[in-house]
């Protein structure tokens, strides 16, 4: 691993040459979601202060060179586990392991889940504030939902008014620890309505996964095959019709975490011909050698997955980096239901996604910054302070050579798992430099970091997936109010 974390050591920020808080790019093509030009970037005190050609400045200014290069908007990772406590255990990556890694694949800022601790918001939120003082980078907080009385929804409201939380996540699966059912889930899709915060779902059926498990364990199936064969498409498919559905029946916007099977998709591309709120995160779509929900799919499901994403239908790529090593992944050893859930990401997120898709030509290199960045900040709505090469937006930037190559392999990545699920894969286009708030935070190969340099971003209410919510809403009131025309017959 090249970054070394407190303890073991690692090159604090402000030493040489990484110190100047003024930083030329020159040359490079500028990428922003709907326009590319050949541009200089100027940054200076951490937001990006001129955007045009030919920019001069002093001895004092670091000049990066990026002819022939790619300059473009750091990520932004819509979906992380970080130190996260889960199936009887936590994470391995915390907020300043999985945030390096993060940065050393052009990953600038994630919004991670909070978790509440006995159903109390407020005591998640103050355990992740705690768990966070360690960042390394930018980052914000959605917040889960797993139990409904008087105090979660007043809570609700004090975590989007005070805390900056502007997105709860509902699991529909995780029976007997995270899952809701519908009547918890149609009062938590009321309150984000009437809050201007997104709803975000898990969608599987827990129930009939659960029953699926059993039906697993009763044939005599319990390695890590019996995870995905518990817990078939279909299953998603209907949990994602079902929550599409009560969104509607509520007339609030709803953002589908980790679509993983054609069926979900299916489901998300009807829904589109109707309503246009409904956001989707597609998850990395790529090899998964370990267990994670919802599972990994026949390689068909993977190819029209990557057609979604070009094509519209679903609009951006979180990573659900929820790393375990071996030893932890060992749990279910015996019994699949045992394994803990999840897998990296957020190092290889930018990486994969460029060389899958635009390197592959299924998109444009704009399309990239939106998928990966742009659409997402927009979103959670911090654009464009997050998402875009502007005047006065942080300056979030990565360098990305298009005719270099990446290697992945567990001996060389930043994260503290011991391995990858990725690993071995290798491809074109190489994050050479991530810039983080005005700051070389990767160059040559070589981290930068300081635990404690990143910052909470809050997120506010309203993104534009409300708008127009309450004008259907009155359409809808009207029609109901409406004198009801009646037939001679009937009258
Ligand atoms: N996805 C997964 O397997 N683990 C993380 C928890 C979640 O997002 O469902
Ligand atoms: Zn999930
Ligand atoms: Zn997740």
């Amino acid at each position: 691993s090249q970054f070394c974390e407190a303890g073991i050591g690692y090159r604090q920020c402000g030493a040489s040459p990484y110190s100047s808080s003024k930083i030329l790019i020159k040359g490079g093509t500028v990428v922003n979601a709907h326009h590319q030009e050949i541009a200089d970037v100027y940054v200076e005190d951490g937001i990006i202060a001129a955007v045009k050609p030919n920019i001069k400045v002093g001895d004092e200014v670091t000049v990066l060179d990026a002819t022939g290069k790619f300059v473009m908007p750091g990520g932004i990772d819509p979906h992380t586990h970080l130190a996260m406590e889960f199936m009887a255990t936590e994470t391995i990556d915390d907020f300043f392991s999985g945030q390096a890694a993060a940065l050393a694949g052009g990953t600038t800022m994630h919004i991670d889940f909070v978790i509440p601790v006995q159903g109390s918001l407020s005591s998640g939120f103050e355990a992740y504030v705690e768990k966070a003082k360690k960042s390394c980078m930018d980052y914000g907080f959605h917040m889960a939902i797993t139990k409904w009385d008087e105090t979660v929804s007043r809570e609700m409201e004090i975590m989007v008014k005070e805390k900056g939380i502007n997105s709860f996540k509902f699991f529909l699966a995780y029976k007997g620890a995270l899952m809701v059912n519908d009547e918890l889930l149609l009062e938590g899709l009321k309150k984000c309505k009437s809050l201007g915060a997104l709803a975000m779902v898990h969608a599987e059926n827990g129930d009939a996964v659960f029953e699926g498990q059993k039906r697993m364990i009763e044939l005599g199936i319990t390695g890590p095959e019996g995870h995905a064969l518990s817990r078939p498409p279909v299953l998603e498919g209907e949990a994602t019709a079902r929550a599409i559905r009560l969104a509607g029946f509520v007339n609030t916007p709803l953002y589908i975490v980790h679509v993983m099977s054609i069926d979900a998709m299916d489901e998300i591309a009807n829904a589109r011909k109707a309503v246009s709120n409904v956001g989707e995160e597609l998850r990395s779509f790529l090899c998964f050698r370990f267990v994670m929900s919802p599972p990994i799919r026949t390689s068909g499901h993977g190819k029209a997955l990557q057609g979604g994403l070009s094509t519209g239908i679903l609009q951006l790529v979180g990573t659900d980096h929820c790393a375990f090593n071996s030893t932890q992944k060992a749990f279910g050893i015996d019994d699949f239901r045992k394994i803990p859930n999840g897998v990296n990401g957020i190092e290889e997120r930018m990486h994969l996604v460029w060389d899958t898709m635009v390197e592959s030509g299924q998109i444009s290199v704009t399309d990239y910054v939106r998928i990966t960045s742009t659409e997402c900040a927009r979103i959670f709505n911090i654009y464009p302070r997050k998402g875009a090469i502007l005047v006065g937006s942080d300056a979030d930037i990565i360098i990305l050579n298009p005719n270099s190559s990446f290697g992945i392999s567990a001996t060389s990545h930043h994260s503290r798992s011991d391995t990858n699920v990725f690993d071995g894969r290798t491809g074109k286009g190489k994050v050479e430099v991530t810039i983080s708030k005005g700051r070389v935070v990767w160059e040559n190969g070589q981290l930068n970091v300081a635990p404690g340099s990143g910052k909470y971003i809050e997120m506010p209410p309203f993104g534009y997936l409300f708008d127009g919510i309450d004008k259907v809403d009155s359409n809808y009131l009207s029609s109901l109010r409406a004198p009801v025309k009646r037939s001679k017959a009937t009258s």
